[in-house]
């Protein structure tokens, strides 16, 4: 396979693969710069909320280096992140320092309007820094994300809401405290499935073989015990973006 090839899974849920891991995030950053404009042009603004993970940095060197960036005016985009992991700013484990080495620093965005997860530098508790998070979020009048990006890991986690995990099905809250994490760091704060599925598009982003069954598993809409990717679906749109290695399993 030499170029993308998209299809259509039971559910409206799109497939779009490529055939290795650098031409994804190229695509990915493309079709994030487009989504921001479009976003602008018809809102005003642009909510997006990103993912850890090594895709999920990625994609903000793909960014960097993409032309069409310079037709984005990023002092008007919202940034979010779906989870975080507890831990001091700068702290070079956290989600949002790893995208910002990749790229994400480097463009010129309004420092009020990039919403990070306080860390225990910061707040006094998981749960403090959850509950703080989800107020920023619902006094920012946030309103739907316009795409929420979303890594998945081997295990079918998205954000930090793990399959089994008794935070996993946290109801009636934008984010939650998550301890005992079963992938390190142990404390965590995640979106809620509520909240990530107030989205317009969901964007499931993955590279590698060894997240081809996760990624079987997510498209065929598995139960939550086994996949929590599966459980998330855009208000307007659902898309899988994968590597011919991560659709392996398809
Ligand atoms: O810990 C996390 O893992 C997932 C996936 O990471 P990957 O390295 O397996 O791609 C990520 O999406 C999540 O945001 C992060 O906190």
């Amino acid at each position: 396979m030499t170029t993308a090839h998209e299809s259509t899974a039971p559910g409206g849920v799109e497939v779009v693969v490529h055939p290795g891991k650098q031409q994804l995030s190229d695509a990915i950053a493309a079709r994030l710069v487009t989504a921001v404009l479009d976003a602008q042009a018809r809102r005003g603004v642009a909510h997006l909320s990103l993912t850890g993970g090594s895709l999920g940095s990625d994609i903000w060197g793909s960014v960097a280096a993409c032309a069409a960036r310079s037709a984005v005016d990023w002092s008007r985009v919202e940034l979010w992140w779906g989870d975080e992991r507890w831990l001091d700013a700068g702290d070079p484990d956290r989600n949002d320092v790893q995208n910002d080495a990749a790229g994400l620093s480097s463009l010129p965005l309004d420092p009020s309007k990039v919403h990070r997860v306080p860390g225990p530098d910061a707040s006094e508790s998981v749960e403090a820094s959850a509950t703080a998070y989800g107020e920023s979020m619902r006094e920012s009048g946030a309103g739907a994300f316009d795409v929420m990006i979303l890594g998945v890991g081997p295990d079918g986690h998205v954000a930090s809401l793990f399959p089994g995990h008794p935070a996993q099905q946290s109801a009636d809250a934008i984010a939650v405290a998550v301890h005992d994490s079963p992938k390190p760091p142990p404390d965590r704060v995640s979106l809620t499935f509520e909240a990530l599925r107030r989205s317009r598009e969901v964007w499931f982003v993955v590279a590698g073989g060894d997240k081809a069954e996760a990624v079987a598993n997510g498209v065929a809409g598995a139960g939550p015990d086994v996949s929590s990717a599966a459980q998330v679906r855009g208000e307007e749109r659902t898309l899988w973006l994968l590597d011919a290695d991560a659709a392996g399993g398809l």
